[in-house]
Parts: C-alpha cells; sequence; structure tokens
C-alpha cells in the first residue's frame, strides 16, 4: 500500500500520488473520483420482460429512477446489491452502468443488422445488442479471454439470447469472419460436397467425450493471440452457423469481400486501463496500489495498449460494410487511450468519417477533444467514465 505521504484525499477514495499525477499528465481531473459516493448503480430492464416495478422496488428496498435520457435504465443507490433479487435471478434485469448503455445507443442498432462486438466479454453491451434486435440480424461476439468469453455465453443462456448470436474466442486484431445469413431449412440446403463435409448441427451444451478431451487442452489457452486459430465456442440456431460447413464459416475475407458482405455495425469497447471506473479503481485499496502502478501507470504497458487498441479499432473498421458505422469506446478517460487513437486512425484511413452520435444531444456527458466525440465521467455524467466516438465507413 502507498505510504500516507503517498496518497491524496479525492472524496472518499484517497489516491496515490503517482495516480494523482497520471490524470494530471493524461487531463483528467482528479475530483471527478470525489463524485464516488453520488454516483448511483444502474439496472436495465429486459424489454418484453413482465415486470412490475414497484415490485421490483420492494424487492430491492430502494426508489427507481428512470433514468430519462436512457430508456430502460434506472438509477439505484450505489449500495445496494441486485445480485440476489429474483428479477436479476430470473433474467428480468441487468446490472449496466448507463454509460455504457449509451455505447450501444449510439451504434444504433436496427432490426436485421449484422453486428460484430469486437471486445465482447463479459457481455453487458452484447446482451443490450441482442435485445435491441429483437430476435433479427446477428451478432457476433470476439474475445480474446477465454474464461471472460465463458461469462458472456452464460449471460446470453440465462437471458434467452442466444439464438442470433455466436462466439468466437479469437484475437481481435486478426479477426476475419464475415457474418453469415441464417438458413431457414438448413436441410434442404446442399454445401459444397455434401456428405464429406462437416456441418455444424444445432449447437449443445453436451460433449462427446473426444470434445471433452479437446476443450480441456484448448482451456489451457486462456489468452488468444493473433496467431492462434480462432474456436467457435457458442452459435445459436439462428446465427448462420447451423448448416453450414466449418469451411464456410472459418473462411477469412479481405477488405473488398467486407466491404461488401460484412457487418452493418461495430463495437470496438476496447481493453483499456479502466481509469474512468471508479469502481474499478476503488478495488486497488484492497488489491494494493502497487497493482494499480503495474496496471495502469507502467508507461511501457500502456503504449503497448495504445497499439492494441489501435489494431482492434483498425480491423473491426475493416470488417464494416461500407456505409456500416463503428463505435470505438473505451472506460478509461486519457487523452492517449481515446483521441489520439481516433485522431491517428482517422489520418491513416480516408475512408473514415467521425459522425456526430445523434442520439447524444440530451445526454448528461461532455465533447471529448475532437469535435464529435464523447466524454462520460462521474461529476458531469453520473455515471462511470467512458470515451465514445463513432466513425462511418464511406462507400468507395
Ligand atoms: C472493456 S472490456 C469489454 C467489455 C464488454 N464490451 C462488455 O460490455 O461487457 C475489454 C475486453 O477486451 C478483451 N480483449 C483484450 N485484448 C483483446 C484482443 N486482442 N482481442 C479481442 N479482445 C480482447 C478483454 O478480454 C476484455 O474482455
Amino acid at each position: 500500500m502507498a505510504s500516507a505521504e503517498d496518497v491524496a484525499p479525492s472524496g472518499g477514495l484517497a489516491l496515490p500520488m503517482p495516480f494523482v499525477s497520471f490524470l494530471e499528465e493524461n487531463d483528467v481531473d482528479p475530483s471527478i473520483y470525489s463524485a464516488e459516493s453520488s454516483v448511483p448503480r444502474y439496472v436495465r430492464v429486459k424489454p418484453g420482460c413482465q415486470l412490475d416495478l414497484s415490485d421490483l422496488e420492494d424487492e430491492l428496498q430502494c426508489r427507481l429512477d428512470s433514468t430519462v435520457w436512457l430508456e430502460g435504465f434506472f438509477a439505484i443507490p450505489p449500495q445496494v446489491q441486485i445480485a440476489r433479487s429474483d428479477a436479476y435471478r430470473k433474467g428480468k434485469i441487468y446490472g449496466m452502468d448507463a454509460a455504457s448503455g449509451a455505447a450501444v445507443v449510439a451504434l444504433n442498432v436496427l432490426q436485421g443488422d449484422h453486428v460484430l462486438d469486437l471486445c465482447a466479454a463479459p457481455g453487458a453491451k452484447l446482451c443490450m445488442i441482442s435485445d435491441l434486435l429483437g430476435g433479427s440480424g446477428t451478432i457476433t461476439g470476439v474475445d480474446a479471454a477465454r474464461h471472460r468469453l465463458n461469462v458472456c455465453r452464460s449471460m446470453l443462456l440465462k437471458y434467452s439470447l442466444g439464438d442470433n448470436c455466436r462466439l468466437f474466442f479469437a484475437d481481435g486484431t486478426s479477426f476475419s469472419f464475415s457474418p453469415m445469413p441464417s438458413r431457414v431449412d438448413h436441410r434442404s440446403c446442399s454445401t459444397e460436397s455434401e456428405g464429406m463435409t462437416e456441418v455444424f448441427e444445432e449447437w449443445s451444451s453436451r460433449r462427446t467425450w473426444k470434445e471433452r478431451k479437446n476443450a480441456k487442452r484448448s482451456t489451457k489457452t486462456c489468452l488468444a493471440s493473433p496467431a492462434d486459430a480462432p474456436e467457435l465456442i457458442f452459435y445459436g440456431r439462428l446465427a448462420g452457423v447451423v448448416g453450414h460447413s466449418k469451411s464456410e464459416i472459418f473462411k477469412p475475407r479481405n477488405e473488398s469481400e467486407m466491404s461488401i458482405s460484412g457487418y452493418d455495425k461495430v463495437l470496438v469497447d476496447s481493453e483499456c486501463t479502466h481509469d474512468g471506473s471508479v469502481k474499478h479503481i476503488q478495488k486497488f485499496e484492497r488489491w494494493g496500489w502497487e497493482t494499480l502502478q503495474r496496471r495502469v501507470l507502467d508507461a511501457p504497458r500502456t503504449d503497448n495498449l495504445t497499439q492494441l487498441q489501435l489494431r482492434l479499432l483498425t480491423n473491426g473498421f475493416r470488417l464494416l460494410k461500407a456505409g456500416g458505422s463503428l463505435v470505438y469506446s473505451t472506460c478509461s478517460l486519457t487523452v492517449a487511450q481515446n483521441e489520439d487513437v481516433v485522431e491517428r486512425f482517422l489520418s491513416e484511413n480516408p475512408s473514415a468519417d467521425l459522425q456526430d452520435v445523434d442520439a447524444a444531444k440530451n445526454w448528461p456527458c461532455r465533447s471529448g477533444k475532437i469535435l464529435k466525440t464523447l466524454r462520460f465521467d462521474p461529476s458531469t455524467s453520473s455515471t462511470s467514465g467512458l470515451f465514445i466516438a463513432k466513425i462511418m465507413k464511406m462507400p468507395c
């Protein structure tokens, strides 16, 4: 732990001086962390579910304040736990920060869209996207952390959102598969050499002995690297997988193919230092501030991180259809991981056009350092910190 002279009080949270300097160097006002006690927790109610809000208030023993600027979201006091509530266990509510919800709304998901979520786990945004698709289109989730992706699969099953979804354990900087339209009756569709080609059947959690053995071996790989072959760890019956051969699903596509048959929407909710999440920063009080030094402040790691962010953004954009749009978001408030990454990306990609987020007119956020980008933070927005940039792929 940092010694007393190393820490500066910031409301309830005493921040170590190196972290305060890091924030100041990155133009982040350390006082945002003092708003922590007034930042509510948010719950999102699953659309279409039978839920009496006054019953939920009774169960949680608190008032649900409707978040006027974000449909389906309610603020509750930060200390209220939702995990033991009946509504949570039955998959009727989600714990999700309103700023995260805003990143999804910025994507403007339309019915029938094919959506890619390139850093999907543990899956709160993926579930919200799937809810917005309402059983139409498809959603492809990719993540490089196997254990986090397993959580994502459990969430999809818990909230009955898996039908149109597929999940790949893969590195997002090299992921290269297109969405596939689903076949209504896959038995009547012939694949290139039916009978000889292995065709995907409906996904089942039951595994043969051989599959279990392979899975045991593969769980040793906890983090996917760009050189690893992607693994399809889950797919729903309408996700465009059932009835297709492995060679169809695992066919890498080049940029011009993607411009025609790529994704309508791409979310790159990138890996970052999470410094905008007050709850995350609070954890370092328990873990020890030296962990924060290693994970957040260490310059070489941060440099690697900004390169990773640029590569994720670049690949996400490559997988986008011409005319489609991408949202880049991080829960860091540093300029290096946000505006700098976006500016560098825009300078390297002439077909990328930074867009206004139409829905943001009534949002309690402020502009980022480049026009059209948005920043949420605890003191301005009463949410966790989040940066959002929306980019369109101009048709050639
Ligand atoms: C901010 S979290 C995403 C949160 C998620 N969108 C949600 O709403 O629950 C960033 C994710 O990026 C993943 N990640 C890190 N490096 C990656 C890479 N090279 N390719 C794909 N995912 C990566 C991490 O495992 C982590 O789950």
